[in-house]
């Protein structure tokens, strides 16, 4: 199993009192599964993938990511769980402007001590970004700069791929060429996942659907 949720609750303290989000969520998702997470706007869904990837904690139930309990770890037990086994992948692309291409995509797997230069350049090669290289995120297109976040999430070969709207800065020809990219990669590395959607065509594609309404998932 490489995440399970088991009657995970959370709610956020407002000026209007507290706000429960997560009533009892409970899932699993196994090795090279894929999961599309669906719901209204301000259901939850941002929620519960920050609280899948160890980003924020749960207020009671538990979550399990590649066989740890991150209810029971301390902040750098987290840290290091979430470099070495849980990928990112946001709606805003979130390069680093600083770096160029070849240096964005091999950031985290440095980080995370994976950096493999072979596998770099399969990734380079499937991407199709090798005449990008040396170039800065700025000198990007949408789809472009995507494309470089996924290569640097699956460089590390996470066993949990989190995606939040991965597409939801493109436009369709370019989603639905990232999407088929984003999937066959993580195909490629036995990856599960778990993506945020708001577009059920999206959710199709995936393996199952789960749709979260008043703080539970069906
Ligand atoms: N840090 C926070 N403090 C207080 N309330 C929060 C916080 N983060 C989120 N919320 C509230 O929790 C609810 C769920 O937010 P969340 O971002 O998880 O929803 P979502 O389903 O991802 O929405 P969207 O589809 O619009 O991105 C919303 O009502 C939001 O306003």
């Amino acid at each position: 199993m490489v995440l399970l949720l088991d009657t995970v609750k959370k709610t956020y303290p407002t000026s209007e009192g507290p706000l429960a989000v997560l009533n009892g969520v409970s899932l699993t998702l196994g090795q090279g599964e894929t999961m599309a997470l669906t719901g209204e706007s301000g259901s939850g869904k941002s929620t519960l993938l920050h609280l899948a990837g160890g980003l924020d904690g749960a207020d009671s139930g538990k979550v399990v990511v590649d066989s740890q309990d991150i209810s029971a770890l301390d902040e750098a037990g987290r840290a290091k769980l979430r470099r070495r086994s849980v990928g990112l992948i946001f709606q805003q692309f979130n390069l680093i402007p600083s770096l160029d291409v070849a240096h964005n995509l091999g950031f985290h797997a440095r980080l995370a001590g994976r950096f493999d230069p072979t596998w770099q350049a399969e990734l380079v090669e499937r991407l199709g970004l090798s005449t990008l290289l040396k170039r800065y995120p700025e000198q990007l297109s949408g789809g472009q700069q995507q494309r470089v976040a996924i290569g640097r999430t699956l460089a590390v070969r996470p066993k949990l791929v989190l995606a939040d709207e991965p597409t939801g800065n493109l436009d369709e020809a370019t989603g639905d060429a990232v999407m088929e990219l984003m999937l066959s990669l993580v195909a490629a590395t036995g990856a599960a996942l778990l993506m945020v959607t708001h577009s059920p065509r999206l959710a199709a594609l995936l393996d199952r659907q789960v749709h979260l309404r008043a703080g539970l998932v069906a």
